[in-house]
This record gives C-alpha cells, sequence and structure tokens, in this order.
C-alpha cells in the first residue's frame, strides 16, 4: 500500500493547439487535505475534470485506491468514491435543501427504474433510505434547520455548505472543492475551514481543493500544488511553497501583493 488515495501520473490534456494541462504528477495521501493552486488559467479545473471523468485525459493515468479512472463517465467516478462541488453553485433551486441531498444520494439507490415506477418496497425503503442519509448530512454540515427551504433561499454561505453536503451524500472517499470560499466573506470562510476539518477527522474523507483565497489554503493544506501555464511549478509544504521563488515569479510577477497570491488576473499574453 502506498497511503495514497489518488494518483494522478504524466497527465496531460490538450484542446486544440492549446496544452491546458501539461503532464502532471500529483499523490493524494489518504486522509489528507491538499490544495492546487496557481493563477487564472492555470488549468485548475480542466485538472480537477479529468479526475471526475469529465474530460479525457489526451495522456496520463489517474488511479484511486489502485483502480484506474481514465475512461470511467463522471457517474462511474462518483460511484468509484470520488464526488466533487463546482465553482459556480450548481443547486436545484426548485427544490427543498433536503431534496438536493437526496438527488445526490441517488448514485447510491439500490432500487431503479420500475421500481419507481411501481413504487415497489424496494423504491420506498430506498427513498426512506436517502431522505434519513440527507437529514444526517445537513445536520453535519449544520443546516439542520433549512431542510424544509428552497436550496435559493438560503445564504450564499449555506448553499455552498449545501452542495458539500450533496457531494458528501454519495459517500465518497475523496471530495474535490472547486473554490469553495468564492464570494465568501471572512467569518463564512472560517466556517468553511471548519467544516472541511470535519470532513477530514470525523467523516475520514481526503480533501482536495483548488482555492484562491491564499490564507485559507495555507492554513488549512497540508499539501500544496502549483499550476502555471498548465505545468507544475512546486509542490510542498505550505511554508515551502510560499516562499518557493517559482511561485512568487508566477503570481508576483503579475502584479499580486504578497500573502495575496492569485486574485489578480492573468495578463494576456
Ligand atoms: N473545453 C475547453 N476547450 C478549450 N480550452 C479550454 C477548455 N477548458 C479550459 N480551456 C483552457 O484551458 C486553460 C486552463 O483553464 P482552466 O479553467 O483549467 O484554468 P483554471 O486554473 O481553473 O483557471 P481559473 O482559476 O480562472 O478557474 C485556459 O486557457 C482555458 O481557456
Amino acid at each position: 500500500m502506498s497511503g495514497n488515495i489518488l494518483e494522478v501520473a504524466g497527465v496531460t490534456k490538450v484542446f486544440g493547439g492549446l496544452t491546458a494541462v501539461n503532464d502532471v504528477t500529483m499523490n493524494i495521501p489518504e486522509r489528507s487535505i491538499v490544495s492546487v493552486i496557481g493563477p487564472n488559467g492555470a488549468g485548475k479545473t480542466t485538472f480537477f475534470n479529468m479526475i471526475t471523468g469529465i474530460y479525457e485525459p489526451t495522456r496520463g493515468t489517474i488511479r484511486l485506491g489502485g483502480r484506474e479512472l481514465v475512461g470511467m463517465r463522471p457517474d462511474q467516478v462518483t460511484e468509484a468514491g470520488i464526488a466533487r462541488t463546482f465553482q459556480n453553485i450548481r443547486l436545484f433551486s426548485t427544490m427543498t435543501s433536503e431534496e438536493n441531498i437526496m438527488v445526490g444520494r441517488h448514485s447510491r439507490l439500490k432500487s431503479g427504474f420500475l421500481d419507481a415506477v411501481l413504487r415497489t418496497k424496494k423504491f420506498h425503503d430506498g427513498e426512506q433510505e436517502a431522505r434519513d442519509a440527507a437529514r444526517i448530512m445537513l445536520d453535519f454540515v449544520g443546516l439542520g434547520k433549512w431542510r424544509n427551504e428552497l436550496a435559493t433561499n438560503l445564504p450564499y454561505g449555506d448553499q455552498r455548505k449545501l452542495e458539500i453536503a450533496r457531494a458528501l451524500a454519495t459517500t465518497p472517499k475523496l471530495i474535490l472543492l472547486d473554490e469553495p470560499a468564492a464570494g465568501m466573506n471572512p467569518r463564512e470562510t472560517e466556517d468553511l475551514k471548519a467544516l472541511i476539518r470535519r470532513v477530514r477527522d470525523e467523516l475520514g474523507v481526503t480533501v482536495c481543493l483548488i482555492e484562491h483565497d491564499m490564507r485559507l489554503v495555507m492554513t488549512l493544506s497540508e499539501h500544496i500544488t502549483v499550476l502555471d501555464y498548465g505545468t507544475k511549478i512546486a509542490e510542498g509544504k505550505p511554508h515551502q511553497v510560499r516562499n518557493d521563488p517559482r511561485v512568487m515569479e508566477a503570481y508576483l510577477g503579475r502584479g499580486a501583493a504578497a500573502g495575496d497570491y492569485g486574485k489578480e488576473e492573468r495578463p494576456h499574453a
């Protein structure tokens, strides 16, 4: 056993003439909290999209617990044990918080289409199980009081937490969070930080985040991988990455203030 839940080796994604991710290798230790950072357009979301089966890599391998994921559809990757949230909130606004999580739980339901049409006992049992699981997840992320509220009526920070709860309802081994703190105020970001720690500590789920909020990244991550123009330019512990000249060049060379990496727009080449 390597001790890594995810092993990404030599992954590349070419879109037409553009190499969005170039030969990236990254290992994520089991039960760790790690981050992928880099200036705008560095290839971070494309990297997540390859791990989750949205894009097939042009080259490279991606293994979860030793099992190859390349070639799997997104739903198969979810089934294998990876859940994710997206940069922009993707909740069903006409559903309640609980229903949004039940949708996430769907991939774990054993009943099929016919069971649903015929309203069999198996379907009802599955429905009840999904509802129970949704309640447990809502309580876990602190949104129990919003159970019957439409997702769209929740405060912004709570909508982001609801997305995390929905992802957790698939009982993943690894959760990928794409800019979970985007648009949050400092208090919401602190809440989020505590929640991410609990996801790892209490649920045993490994966490990998893409994040532009450097304060959050530096205080939460045990390991950081830095991408720039699709290439891995640095990796290590927060203090190592913070002081790496190539990382400073990638951010500061583009006019950002020290300690505030990544909030700048990448200039046009
Ligand atoms: N489907 C696609 N087709 C063509 N080019 C794409 C596609 N998806 C991403 N790209 C390009 O790949 C590069 C990396 O984009 P990506 O969204 O992965 O970066 P990012 O690091 O997530 O950026 P940000 O921090 O702004 O979200 C960009 O130049 C982008 O325009």
